[in-house]
């Protein structure tokens, strides 16, 4: 069991907003964002929590100091919290943080790549599970996939989703492998966004608009995608590449 004096090394905490991708997109929500991560995606939208960039703003906090820094910026104003990073699954200490929140009446999800395994994944609400595809350059571990998958789903857990983020074809090869290892398991399709440093939110709208129009295409034509949904990071198409938000 977790003790609840681990600290909890946090990068941001911001809201509420929406849930810009997946499972529970359009879900009011606060952001509890982790530093570290076990993977160095090249395409990763939020590399500054592992690549050294805002190590300054690094606190190690714990599970009260959390959920106060979520009350003063949410008060009464949200019924939801998710848990990203960087990796959130490498931090043990997140197990008193989600009971914690559990007390407070407070649902949560949390977004992994499915390299690590907590046992506090049971607990959380919404878990999406996020395997990188090749343009990523890191390369699944299918077996701890398997392992964590099955741990989820065969212990219960009726919140588990998949979501691939699609760049290319050999992506979209990749996600039909995870789809149809994994058929009862809600899979879901996300363009990627190549575009980390534009500025213009115009600009990146339209090429992250004819990204989303491609992959809905992709899916349209493969039989077994007929259970997928397909969905565009909403955040990024209202905010752009800001942070925070
Ligand atoms: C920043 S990650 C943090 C959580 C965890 N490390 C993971 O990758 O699942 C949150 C989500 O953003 C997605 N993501 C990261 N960079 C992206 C990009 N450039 N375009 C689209 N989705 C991206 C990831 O695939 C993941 O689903
Ligand atoms: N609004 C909003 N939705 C998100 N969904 C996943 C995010 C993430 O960075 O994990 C994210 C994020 O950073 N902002
Ligand atoms: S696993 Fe997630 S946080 Fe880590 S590098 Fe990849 S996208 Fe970024
Ligand atoms: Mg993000």
């Amino acid at each position: 069991m977790d003790d609840g004096v681990n600290p909890i090394p946090v990068l941001e905490i911001f809201g509420p907003t929406i849930q810009g991708e997946g499972m529970v997109i359009g879900q009011k929500t606060m952001f509890v964002r982790t530093a570290g991560c076990d993977y160095r995606c090249s395409w990763c939208d939020s590399a500054f929590t592992w690549d050294g960039s805002a190590r300054d703003e690094i606190q190690l906090l714990s599970a009260e100091a959390i959920w106060q820094e979520l009350y003063r910026l949410g008060e009464d104003r949200f019924s939801h919290v998710t848990i990203s990073g960087g990796n959130p699954a490498l931090i043990e200490g997140i197990g008193a943080l989600v009971s914690l929140l559990q007390e407070k009446g407070i649902r949560t999800a949390v977004e992994t790549q499915g390299s690590r395994w907590q046992d506090w994944l049971m607990q959380i609400d919404d878990v999406t599970i996020s395997p990188k595809p090749p343009s990523s350059g890191m390369k699944t571990d299918l077996d701890m996939l398997d392992q964590i998958v099955h741990r989820l789903v065969d212990g219960g857990h009726d919140g588990v989703s998949l979501k691939v983020v699609v760049f290319n074809d050999e992506d979209f090869a990749y996600a039909r492998r995870i789809h149809s290892r994994y058929p009862a398991v809600p899979f879901y399709l996300q363009p990627g966004n190549g575009d980390l440093t534009d500025a213009n939110t115009d600009l990146l709208r339209e090429k992250l608009l004819k990204s989303f129009e491609w992959l809905i295409d992709q899916a349209m034509s493969a039989a077994d995608m007929n259970d997928a949904k397909v969905l565009p990071q909403l955040h990024a198409l209202v905010w752009g590449n800001k942070r925070g938000v």
